[in-house]
């Protein structure tokens, strides 16, 4: 049984085709640079075992529909290909980031759920756009393949009304429904599942923080297993530093910027989500480079480093004084699975709240999910690689088996 798992954003598609018996994954890859001058289509088949092949495609990219076309004319190949036909697809799981109120759990796609993200876009006007356009095209080669639509925001639909609700007039919640959303979901229910396992409880009796450090970057309070409250908000900007985005932020510096800079709303929000976080800092917003940088003396590379873990601690704190008893902290993707210095930076000073990490754990370099706080930790701390596609897939058999 394979099924196909599509991650449209914006301009770029992540895609991976896995065999749920064994749930191996068969291929994998990533389009970018999609409506731009020279594209790239970068795909593995069977990544990680000896017979790993890959393919780097660069061409025009018009938009998503071509961009599909080509990742399926790769998988379908005659010679190389590891699907003979489209036949053999047997669900199709598609992230979407913004569910709305609509959606608590993952559901089939009809064209009534069609409608409902459609609804939905002025709350993520970047994502779900492009989510629609993966889910068509799709629907397009794949008419009768059974389709499900997997929300970023599904996870923390338990939030209660005072986490959720932001302090503006009620109307706007009642007629607009502004209100905190949360994203990442998917990331940090799957991590906090693998913790539960590594607690050897069951999930629905632990309380965790969960640390999702990539790109983008959230924070989770979990309590009895369900998200109560969670660091980004309506959209994706709210809260942690990320590699481009502001995170938490004074919102009367929009005004400012217009008054000051004569610089529009739109200009403003491409700034705070495209030129801010690690990049407005220091101009770099890969982790690895302002290391790098840090090692060589750049100051502004060490200021960087210095807002985002302390931003990361004031979130972990705050997250366990709304917890009370915490079980775990987790850290996860690109930046949580790898970079100990972050990590070790961000429970600074909380050793007083009972979390003592082991330097030695935390420095040591591995794939596996593993604790990296000492025996006498009280909150144990772990480092959980995330696999949002493998939770995407799991979700997806779950809604076929109804
Ligand atoms: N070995 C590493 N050390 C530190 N940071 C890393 C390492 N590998 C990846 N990263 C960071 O992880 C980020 C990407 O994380 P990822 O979870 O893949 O993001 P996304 O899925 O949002 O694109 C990169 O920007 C980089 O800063
Ligand atoms: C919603 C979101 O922030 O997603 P990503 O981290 O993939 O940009
Ligand atoms: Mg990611």
């Amino acid at each position: 049984m394979k099924f196909f798992i599509i991650n449209s954003g914006s301009s770029s598609i992540k895609y991976q085709v896995i065999e749920m018996k064994t749930e191996t994954v068969l291929a994998t890859g990533l389009v970018e640079r999609i409506g731009e001058e020279t594209g790239r289509l970068k795909n593995t088949f069977l990544p990680g075992t000896a017979t790993q092949r890959e393919t780097v495609l660069e061409q025009q990219i018009a938009d998503h529909y071509s961009g599909m076309m080509l990742v399926i004319s790769l998988l379908t190949d005659k010679a190389h290909g590891i699907i003979k036909d489209t036949s053999e697809i047997s669900a199709i799981g598609h992230r979407v980031v913004h569910g709305g109120e609509d959606f608590r759990e993952s559901t089939r796609i009809t064209p009534k759920v069609i409608e409902a993200l459609q609804r939905n876009i002025p709350l993520a006007p970047l994502h779900n756009p492009a989510n629609l356009d993966g889910i068509r095209v799709a629907m397009d080669i794949f008419p009768t393949v059974f389709q499900v639509a997997v929300f970023d925001t599904a996870f923390h639909q338990t939030m209660p009304p005072r986490a959720f609700m932001y302090a503006l007039p009620y109307q706007l919640y009642e007629q607009d429904r502004v209100r905190r959303y949360g994203f990442h979901g998917t990331s940090h229910r799957f991590v906090a599942g693998e913790c539960a396992r590594l607690l050897a409880k069951p999930l629905d009796e632990c309380n965790l923080i969960t640390v999702h450090l990539g790109n983008g970057c959230s924070m989770t309070a979990i309590e009895n297993g369900r998200s109560i409250d969670t660091s980004l908000g309506m959209t994706p900007l709210e809260g942690l530093v990320m590699g481009t985005r502001c995170g938490d932020l004074d919102p009367a510096i929009h005004l400012f910027l217009k008054q000051n800079k004569g610089m529009d709303l739109e200009a403003i929000d491409a700034m705070l989500n495209k030129e801010s976080g690690l990049k407005g800092l220091c101009g770099m917003n890969d982790m690895r480079d302002i290391h790098q940088a840090v090692a060589s003396g750049d100051a502004r590379a060490t200021l960087a480093l210095e807002v985002q873990t302390y931003r990361n601690r004031k979130y972990i704190g705050a997250y366990m004084a709304v917890l009370g008893r915490v079980d775990g902290i987790v850290f996860t993707a690109g930046i949580g699975e790898n970079d100990d210095i972050v990590r070790a930076e961000s429970l600074k000073g909380l050793e007083v709240f009972g979390v003592h990490l082991d330097p030695e754990k935390n420095r040591l370099r591995s794939k596996e999910a593993r604790r990296i706080s000492r025996e006498d930790s009280s909150v144990r701390v772990f480092v959980i690689p995330t696999n949002e596609e493998l939770a995407i897939a799991r979700e997806v058999a779950n809604v076929l088996r109804g």
